[in-house]
């Protein structure tokens, strides 16, 4: 079952760089939520902070209940046991074929037999859809499958917090759809908590219970999904609709003069449309 994260005011800097300030909000254990943002807004320094691999400047991240920002790195590592984590290229060690990929963190953290490990990986295999294809290396499939066999592994353990980070870059759109598909599908047959830092609308569109999106350095808004598509926050609006107009640019911030000419552009528009109305 998965468990709840709260995190609460939350702060990370890098020297004098903050990267986001005052993050507040609590993942619904059990469901799927999405983080959104334009490149540079710190989503892959979020999921780190997270899992314990930078400390944050100020706040609190409590794991099911437990504070995890003070914890020690022994401490740390019990908590870390119940996470799987999928960085963006898989991660996988190019030196092993799939099955040790997938078997290396029961070996690491259990004592279990390798009866009993075959058993597990061969499961994971098969729930990611590669029966198989344990004997093959990373360099030997496609970008798509390293993302399976990588979600694979981080199924191993039997996680209870799952975090992706861009599982779907350098994926075709249908294979960026079947891989939500995929994460869908794992969430209800395993029930953990899933966050996913991704780039594709159409994920953040079909997949999640839930969707939260940082901009300059602060989290805009988390709210359930049906909510933040209906928003009518600039940010969200334009992120969530791909659109060019909006205050996200390419600098991250678009200076004001820019954005009051987008703003009269959309008058003269709408002007013309009132104009040039049909009659009765
Ligand atoms: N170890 C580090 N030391 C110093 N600065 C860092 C470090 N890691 C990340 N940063 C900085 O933190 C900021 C956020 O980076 P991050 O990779 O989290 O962004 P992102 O939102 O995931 O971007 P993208 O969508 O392009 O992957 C960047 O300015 C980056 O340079």
């Amino acid at each position: 079952m998965g468990v709840a994260v709260e995190i609460e005011g939350l702060t990370k800097s890098f020297g004098k760089q903050t990267v986001w300030s005052d993050v507040t909000f609590d993942l619904p254990p059990g469901e799927i939520s999405v983080l959104l943002g334009p490149s540079g807004t710190g989503k892959s320094v979020f999921l780190k902070t997270l899992v314990g691999l930078f400390k944050p400047d100020r706040g609190s991240i409590r794991i099911d209940g437990q504070e995890v920002t003070t914890l020690h790195e022994r401490e740390l590592y019990a908590v870390r046991r119940r996470l799987g984590v999928l960085f963006q290229d898989g991660a996988l060690f190019g030196s092993m074929n799939l099955y040790d990929n997938i078997a290396f963190p029961l070996r690491e953290h259990t004592r279990k037999t390798e009866a009993e490990i075959r058993g597990i990986v061969e499961d994971r295999l098969e729930l990611v859809g590669m029966t198989g294809d344990g004997d093959k290396f990373p360099a030997e499939i496609s970008g798509g499958m390293r993302k399976r066999a990588g979600l694979a592994r981080a199924l191993v353990l039997d996680p209870e917090l799952i975090l992706c980070d861009e599982p779907d870059s350098g994926l075709d759109p249908v294979r960026t759809a079947l891989l939500g598909e995929l994460i869908s599908e794992l969430n209800a047959a395993t029930g953990a908590t899933f966050l996913i830092v991704t780039h594709d609308i159409n994920t953040a569109r079909t997949i999640p219970d839930h969707i939260g999106m940082l901009y300059l350095r602060r989290l805009v808004a988390f709210a359930p999904r049906a909510e933040m598509l209906a928003s009518d926050e600039p940010v969200l609006r334009q992120f969530l609709n791909a659109s060019r107009e909006g205050p996200i640019g390419m600098t991250e911030e678009k200076d004001a003069l820019e954005v009051a000419r987008e703003r009269e552009r959309e008058l003269a528009v709408d002007d013309y449309r009132g104009d040039h109305r049909e009659g009765p």
